[in-house]
């Protein structure tokens, strides 16, 4: 088999400093011509190749690189365009392609949901009527490419038809074996052009084997890769599974591939008990995800080291191909640009770039001899420690026995209290926090932080921006106001900078959406309170006006979630301490006379594990966080809290649980299909389901949402429901935002009035 080789699974498409982003916004605005749009991202194309390239990974994937989403990529070459997008015309490829991805005047956006347990979302396909065709080879035109600009003899990289399937919607499960079939033929024309056209290695994801499946699921699969191998016999396959262990190893092992990639970083347990179970084929090669994809600290060689000894005891070593866990789609590009961190901070990160330079040293190390591989451990040991024994992790984990967990009262007791007093109207209005943060917000932001604005001078622009919506909450005659969040960046990194035990990148930027970006932060040390974070925004803001504004943070568990996570603490210690952070501030802003507070939990459902067997362990410790973070208020305290973009059907019990007095959930994206949930669960608490998506510039009718709201009331009861969008509105411009919120509250008074005329009748 040769000697040991190096692989990437998918590189970031960003850039250094998303300047991919700006390209696709700078598209969208009309600033770019198609031709420049189409020239300029394929120098970033090729320059993301050019780097791995030059960092010596002998496997560089092909094909991975988008305009907007892989998998949108996928449904457009298939010729699944939704049928409402059909007036937009298949002579414009590009044009399509976006109006699928973020709608048009006429026709809403495909919906858009969490990539496994991940924070980058993809575009649901839609199977609707159409049979999918290929209408053209995208893994076979990136090959070429790679070929003839860089002499680089790429991996195609395509997402397998099984996990494919998997993330479609418009079909009922039991058609799912008929629709794989439709795909098969498709998957043999791409893999014969690849074939033909000399392609070694191609790696198909199939992310979903690390789910629940049944055996009716894996025999499916089976046939499938049997077909398909079938029909291109040179064709070298590396089927590629990441984000957990594979459920049916020995299954899988058998299948007839070349290669199988599993992930030992976060599926190591059970991935190495079924290697030493099972044992694994010696025709075929172990891509073996060693450094890990979807986090930036830099690898502690000893535990690489310690897996490899054992990996070994089973596949000798030149049948490895050493790569990370995952796509480094999930990791920010590189560290190049970092130029304020910390210098221990610094030596203990590592970015795609970095990771890249990483598994080259881990490829020399496997193969080095004893006395070479004990220097560079020593070195490696010495830098671990010396994060260990510094001051960022002076505190451990607190063994705090005070901890309240529980609220004082029962939800009905409390609703009593709260209905008493806040005597708001039958389906009262709100929206869920941020409005738009607009050129002029970030602007200012930006101005501050390079000190070119004093702190005064911003404080004053952001009390400028929440007394203007104030007014505008005012003249929309909404019922509960929010103070608009134009202080924060993001929801998760304002919070990191103002706790102790975070630190902050310049450039740590990863894609969550299309062009959207975030910038995790980093917990490096002990999570800890060290002052106010919202109470003089949200004070001043409830200054201005007789109606209740909502205090608004953001959950620990979501906190955790959304950042990078030191990895020397369990998640579950980690959140506890945010949370003992979190109930400090909730306590504040009660102290200051804030009676309803908002604690965001949109990314509860994204850490569920993706098997159904850890589900509890993960649901009992998240639901306990979030209580740790709420449970001391008073009685008359409403706590609300706010998901989005995943799928809750599930976890409707656990969401209950959190004991909030009210919840908004997303759910026009979804047709509304989590309403029906409702049908066979009793909630017994405030419920808002989303009456418009937020991610469109569409302002939807009056009509549309009546229809949704009618259709919730038939399902929930009308004393619990709460009339808001699905989600935050920073995103969107000030013109659609008051039309649409104008048009919601008109849809909730048309709602109030029947509802008034069916009691006295
Ligand atoms: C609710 N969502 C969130 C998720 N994850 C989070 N961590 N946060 C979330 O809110 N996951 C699920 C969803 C995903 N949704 C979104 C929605 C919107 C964005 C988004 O708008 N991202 C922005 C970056 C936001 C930010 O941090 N902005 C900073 C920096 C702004 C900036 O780019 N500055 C410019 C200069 C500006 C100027 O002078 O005009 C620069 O540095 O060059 C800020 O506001 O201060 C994005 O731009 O993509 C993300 C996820
Ligand atoms: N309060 C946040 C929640 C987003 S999930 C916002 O409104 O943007
Ligand atoms: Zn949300």
């Amino acid at each position: 088999m040769g000697e040991i080789r190096t692989s990437n699974l998918g590189y970031p498409r960003i850039g250094e400093k998303r300047e991919w982003k700006k390209l696709l916004e700078a598209y969208w605005a009309g600033n770019v011509t198609e031709d420049d749009f189409f020239k300029t991202m394929k120098e970033y194309r090729l320059l993301g190749l050019k780097k791995q390239k030059e960092a010596g990974i002998d496997l560089i994937p092909v094909g991975d690189f988008s305009f907007y989403d892989h998998v949108l990529d996928h449904s457009t070459m298939f010729g699944l365009v939704p049928n409402r997008f059909d007036q937009v015309g298949e002579a414009n490829r590009l044009e399509t392609y976006f109006a699928i991805a973020r709608g048009t005047k006429e026709a809403p956006a495909s919906e858009m949901t969490k990539w496994f347990n991940t924070n980058y979302h993809y575009i649901v396909p839609e199977l609707e009527d159409k049979k999918p065709k290929l209408v053209h080879n995208k893994p076979l035109e990136a090959y070429l490419e790679a070929k003839e600009e860089l002499g680089i003899e790429g991996k195609p990289v395509l997402l397998g038809p099984f996990t494919f399937l998997k993330l479609s919607k418009g079909y009922q499960s039991n058609d799912f074996e008929q629709h794989l079939n439709d795909f098969i033929p498709i998957y043999i024309e791409i893999l014969q052009q690849l074939e033909q056209a000399g392609v070694k290695w191609v790696q198909i994801d199939e992310p979903s084997l690390v789910k629940t499946l049944t055996n009716e699921e894996i025999r499916l699969f089976t046939s499938t890769y049997h077909k398909l191998k079938e029909a291109v016999p040179q064709l070298q396959v590396i089927l590629q599974t990441y984000f957990d262990a594979v459920s049916f190893y020995e299954e899988i092992i058998s299948l007839p591939v070349e290669a199988i990639g599993l992930d030992f970083v976060h599926g190591y347990d059970e991935n190495i008990a079924s290697l030493k179970e099972f044992g694994f084929p010696a025709d075929k090669y172990l891509a073996l995800g060693i450094i890990d994809g979807r986090n930036i600290w830099k690898e502690n060689l000893q535990n690489i080291d310690k897996k490899l000894t054992e990996v070994t005891t089973v596949v000798p070593l030149e049948q490895l191909i050493l790569q990370p866990s995952s796509s480094l789609l999930h990791v920010p590009v590189t560290l190049k640009h970092e130029t304020k961190l910390d210098s221990l901070v610094l030596s203990a990160l590592a970015f795609s770039d970095e990771k890249l330079v990483e598994l080259s040293t881990v490829k020399h190390f496997a193969t080095a001899n004893a006395e070479e591989k004990a220097v560079v451990l020593e070195k490696n040991n010495q830098l671990f420690k010396q994060i260990s024994s510094s001051d960022w992790r002076r505190n451990g984990v607190s063994e705090s026995s005070e901890r309240k967990t529980k609220r004082a009262t029962s939800v009905k007791e409390r609703q009593k209290v709260q209905n008493e007093k806040f005597q708001l109207p039958l389906l009262p209005t709100t929206t869920i926090g941020s409005f738009p943060q607009t050129k002029e917000v970030r602007k200012s932001r930006n101005l501050w932080r390079k000190g070119e604005l004093t702190n005064e001078a911003y404080t004053t622009f952001v009390q400028e921006q929440i007394k203007k919506w104030i007014k505008i909450q005012e003249d929309l005659e909404l019922d509960v106001f929010v103070h608009g969040e134009f202080e924060r960046n993001d929801m998760v990194e304002f919070f990191g900078e103002k706790l102790g035990g975070f630190v902050f990148t310049q450039n740590g930027w990863v894609q969550s959406y299309g062009s959207r970006c975030v910038k995790p932060p980093v917990i490096f040390g002990d999570v800890q309170f060290l002052e106010e974070m919202t109470v003089a925004e949200t004070v001043y803001a409830q200054s201005l006006t007789e109606k209740r504004v909502k205090g608004m943070l953001t959950g620990p568990v979501t906190i955790l979630n959304w950042s990078f996570v030191r990895n020397d603490l369990t998640r579950q210690e980690v959140a506890y301490q945010i949370a003992e952070a979190l109930i400090e501030e909730v306590e504040a802003l009660e102290a200051a006379g804030i009676e309803m507070i908002q604690v965001d939990e949109p990314a509860i459902r994204e850490g569920l594990p993706l098997k159904e067997k850890d589900w509890a362990t993960y649901l009992n410790w998240a639901v306990e966080a979030f209580r740790i973070s709420t449970a001391t208020v008073k009685d008359s305290t409403q706590i609300h809290t706010h998901m989005c973009y995943s799928d809750f059907r599930t976890i409707i019990h656990s969401i209950s649980d959190l004991d909030a007095d009210v919840i908004s959930i997303e759910t026009s994206r979804s047709a509304g299909e989590i309403i029906s949930t409702f049908e066979t669960n009793v909630y017994d608490k405030g419920i808002g389901l989303g009456v418009y998506d937020i991610h469109s510039p569409r302002v939807p009718s009056v009509n549309e949402m009546t229809k949704v709201i009618e259709r919730a009331l038939e399902v929930l009861p009308q004393e619990l429901f709460w009339v808001n969008p699905d989600c935050g509105l920073k995103t969107r411009g000030e013109e659609e935002t008051v039309a649409a919120l104008k048009n919601m509250v008109e849809a909730a008074k048309e709602i109030r009035v029947k509802s008034e005329a069916t009691q006295l009748s």
